[in-house]
């Protein structure tokens, strides 16, 4: 049966990039045979120009209509520098994971040996690096209240969370470890925060109960902050709260070599949805520069997470590898005649056009 993909590209490089994943869906369907039907919907500063909602009813029916989501990123400066905003793209993007019960959003960190010279690290500390950061996405100080004195002159945002949304991310850290290094690192701030302090107790208890076999270690998120730079490879499936994921995977981003290189799955009850990790970078809106890899990335776990197709993730991602090998790369990873976001798009499509064979 034909499968229905909802398009919200969003702003800045949004569009540039998640035309580079639909090219190469396109070519999926192609090579393997199969029939995909694509949506595209408002969300982000878009949506407010035209609707004045960041995300819009329409979108959400679109998303609640489809078996998958992908995404590209919202965000503008016209907002970004207006602290008086009342409405703004971000308030979209949380609507969104929110009204859809995104709760876990799972961004993968490995690297490639063709970029182990891009790595800000020595190479011998990015070689074997391949660890997931599962990230609590519904929760916390980005949805708790917030708020502002009359005067102006005080404000404060609370992180609250609650023992089952610990346990619901939890349970898919756990399973995730089964199938690679068997290792957790909850990441937290348990010396201070009381939210903390409840997720050591909640995931010490399940872990306990459910899943003995997995190794389990703590750590304090400034530490992991060191830790992800010292040796990223003592990672396997880190598991945290929504704050601290989000800061640490930029930061574990560039030791891949560019924050374009990250893709994402955000999983729930509802429907799946896949973004690149990063914003919607406006310096390099419409120049036709940015990294698309991360977006095509993400249409590789979208196959691969809701669609169950592992055939055809495995050639994106293949594709991804071997035209970066054949020389194909942004100005974030090579200065000296760079690819365009198209070049690189076009190239990966045709390797998968190619059949699967060929690059698999
Ligand atoms: N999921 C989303 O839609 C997100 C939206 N944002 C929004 O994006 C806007 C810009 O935020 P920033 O903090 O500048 O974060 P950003 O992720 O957009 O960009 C930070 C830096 O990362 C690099 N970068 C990001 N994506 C790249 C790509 N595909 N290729 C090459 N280099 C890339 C650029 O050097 C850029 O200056 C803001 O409005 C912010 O709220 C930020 C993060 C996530
Ligand atoms: C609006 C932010 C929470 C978006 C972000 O930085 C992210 O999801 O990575
Ligand atoms: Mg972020």
């Amino acid at each position: 049966m034909e499968k229905k993909i909802a398009v919200l590209k969003g702003d800045g490089i949004g569009p540039e990039v998640t035309d580079q994943a639909l090219k190469v869906l396109k070519a999926v369907e192609k090579t393997f045979g199969h029939k995909f039907h694509y949506t595209e919907a408002l969300v982000g500063a878009v949506a407010i120009d035209a609707t004045g909602n960041p995300f819009p009813e329409e979108t959400l029916k679109v998303c609640q209509s489809s078996d998958a989501i992908l995404f590209g990123a919202i965000g503008h400066p016209k907002y970004d520098n207006d602290p008086k905003a009342k409405v703004r793209p971000e308030q979209g993007l949380l609507a969104m994971r929110k009204a859809l019960g995104l709760f876990a959003n799972i961004r993968p960190v490995n690297t490639y040996k063709i970029l182990e010279n891009a790595s800000p690290l020595r190479a011998d500390l990015v070689q074997n690096v391949d660890f997931v950061v599962f990230r609590e996405l519904t929760g916390g100080i980005y949805f708790g209240t917030r708020g502002r004195s009359e005067d102006g002159n005080m404000a404060f945002d609370t992180c609250t969370y609650t023992r089952d949304e610990i346990l619901r991310i939890s349970k898919l850290a756990f399973e995730s470890a089964r199938q690679r290094k068997n290792h957790v690192t909850l990441v937290d701030k348990a010396n201070v925060l009381a939210s903390s302090r409840l997720w050591r107790e909640v995931v010490k208890e399940y872990h306990a109960a459910n899943f003995a076999d997995v190794t389990l270690d703590f750590m304090f998120v400034d530490n992991a902050a060191m830790k992800i730079i010292q040796q990223p490879a003592f990672f396997d499936v880190v598991l945290t709260e929504n704050m601290f994921g989000d800061i640490i995977t930029d930061e574990a981003s560039v030791i891949t070599g560019s924050m374009g290189m990250l893709p994402s799955a955000s999983v729930g009850s509802v429907v799946g949805l896949y973004e690149p990790i990063h914003g919607s970078y406006p310096e390099g809106a419409g120049l036709n520069i940015a990294n698309p890899n991360g977006a095509i990335l993400s249409a590789a776990l979208l196959l691969e997470t809701s669609f169950g197709m592992v055939a055809e993730a495995k050639a994106i991602r293949a594709a991804v590898e071997k035209a970066m090998e054949d020389g194909i790369l942004t100005i974030d990873i090579r200065r000296e005649k760079p690819n365009s976001t198209t070049e690189v798009g076009d190239y990966v499509a045709n390797l998968v056009a190619k059949g699967a064979s060929v690059v698999a």
